[in-house]
């Protein structure tokens, strides 16, 4: 039997949630380009990824509202938030212990019938930006925003953080970044979140293990290294050679390569035109510029595509988005995800359970502690 480690290739489960097919990304049938081109607002993605089927315009209203409704976060949130930002944590951490403390609070969590969990969707769903900004202007000094009734979930996150008026441009490009992000079949933080459900724990905690899985460098944690590396080779002033040295110590570069696309991520397109078009003419075009020296560069040096990660640290800088958010405003939209995956999981379940291949020695004998040599011995 061939092993394909890393679960290379296996199917670990059913859905109906998303599909990719010949490199293009669908949710419950419906193409990104469908949805992108034909202006899908994320709220109405999120209704699709629930329900699997769009919404009609009384439902979408509803579900609106009960979003809306819900976004304001409790003073015992907002402290603890004021508490994290004093001990410098790293803002997925801050996230993933702030969703664990959404739990802790909800007196229903341990509930799991289908109308509790939907409840508890809601709730997380729709305070993820909250929570989001309130840490980002907590950090800074200043006092939360609380959301407004009139704007929709992009909106009120940009509104949030900086307590502008958000203008129809950022709301398209967030609201667009937000339906891109939301979904990607059994990606690694949702295959984790689903391992979560399959044991029946509650949805706070299979959110949880979901932003924690995402945080890594090698899934959405890659967003925030973008950045870094764009301001590295603008520090640098070579992009090649700064590049060729990474590649040479056999460093990833973040942002490119995929375990599922090999020729084409389809979402970058989008998300390479948004970055164009929100750079073009002001003092961010030179992230853009440099994006397309280092997609060419890696392109032919190593034959890898740029994947959903590379272009949207662009876009979120141009929104004004510090940095170590980016990897926050993934988490906003793929809990939407996350949320469908639990619910698929909870009414089809079977404990998600693989074996490992073990390689260590076998049949040991006990040994008496007086007896044993210390012996320190390479464990790898
Ligand atoms: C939202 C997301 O999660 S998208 C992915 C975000 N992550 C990143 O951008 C981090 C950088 N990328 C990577 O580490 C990888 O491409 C992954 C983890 C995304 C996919 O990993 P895999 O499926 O194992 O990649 P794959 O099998 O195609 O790798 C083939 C070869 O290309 C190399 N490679 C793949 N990606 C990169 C990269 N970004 N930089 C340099 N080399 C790379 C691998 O090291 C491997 O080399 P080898 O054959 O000499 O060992
Ligand atoms: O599918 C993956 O492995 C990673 C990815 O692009 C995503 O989660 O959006």
């Amino acid at each position: 039997m061939t092993i394909e480690f890393g679960l290379r290739g296996t199917f670990a489960c059913e859905t109906r949630i998303s599909s990719i097919i010949d490199d293009e990304l669908a949710y419950a049938g419906y193409s990104i380009e469908e949805l992108v081109d034909n202006n899908a607002s994320f709220e109405e993605t999120i209704f699709l990824l629930w329900h699997l089927r769009l919404p009609n315009e009384d439902e979408l209203l509803a579900f609106t509202e009960m979003l809306n409704q819900n976004m304001a976060i409790s003073d015992v949130i907002e402290a603890s938030l004021k508490i994290q930002c004093r001990q410098n944590l790293h803002p997925m951490s801050v996230l993933r212990s702030t969703v664990s403390l959404l739990g802790v609070f909800d007196r229903q969590a341990e509930v799991s019938t289908p109308e509790a969990t939907y409840e508890q969707a809601i709730n997380i769903q729709s305070k993820m930006p909250t929570i989001i900004a309130a840490f980002s202007r907590l950090r800074r000094g200043l006092d939360p925003i609380s959301p407004r009734s009139d704007l929709s979930f992009a909106g009120n996150f940009i509104y949030m953080l900086e307590g502008n008026e958000p203008t129809d441009v950022q709301i398209e490009a967030l609201n667009k970044g937000l339906v891109l992000h939301a979904d990607h079949e059994l990606n690694a933080s949702t295959f984790a979140t689903r391992v979560c459900a399959s044991t029946l724990s509650d949805l706070y905690s299979c959110i949880t293990t979901g932003i924690g899985t995402l945080k890594g460098s090698l899934h959405g944690g890659a967003n925030e290294r973008v950045f870094e590396m764009l301001e590295g080779i603008a520090e640098n002033g070579d992009t090649e050679a700064y590049l060729q040295k990474r590649l040479d110590s056999k460093e990833k570069i973040m942002g490119f390569g995929h375990r599922v696309y090999k020729t084409v991520d389809p979402r970058q397109k989008y998300l390479k035109e948004m970055a164009y078009e929100l750079t073009k003419g002001t003092d961010d075009e030179k992230w853009y510029t440099l994006s397309l020296e280092v997609e060419a560069f890696i392109r032919e040096k190593k034959g890898l595509i740029p994947n959903v990660d590379f272009y949207s640290a662009t876009v979120y800088h141009s929104l004004d988005i510090e940095s170590d958010l980016f990897t926050l405003i993934f988490a906003m939209s793929r809990v939407s995800g996350w949320i469908a995956h639990v619910f698929e999981q909870q009414n089809e379940n079977n404990l998600m359970r693989p074996r490992s291949k073990y390689m260590g020695p076998t049949s040991l004998t006990y040994v008496p502690m007086a007896d044993r040599q210390v012996i320190y011995k390479e464990v790898n």
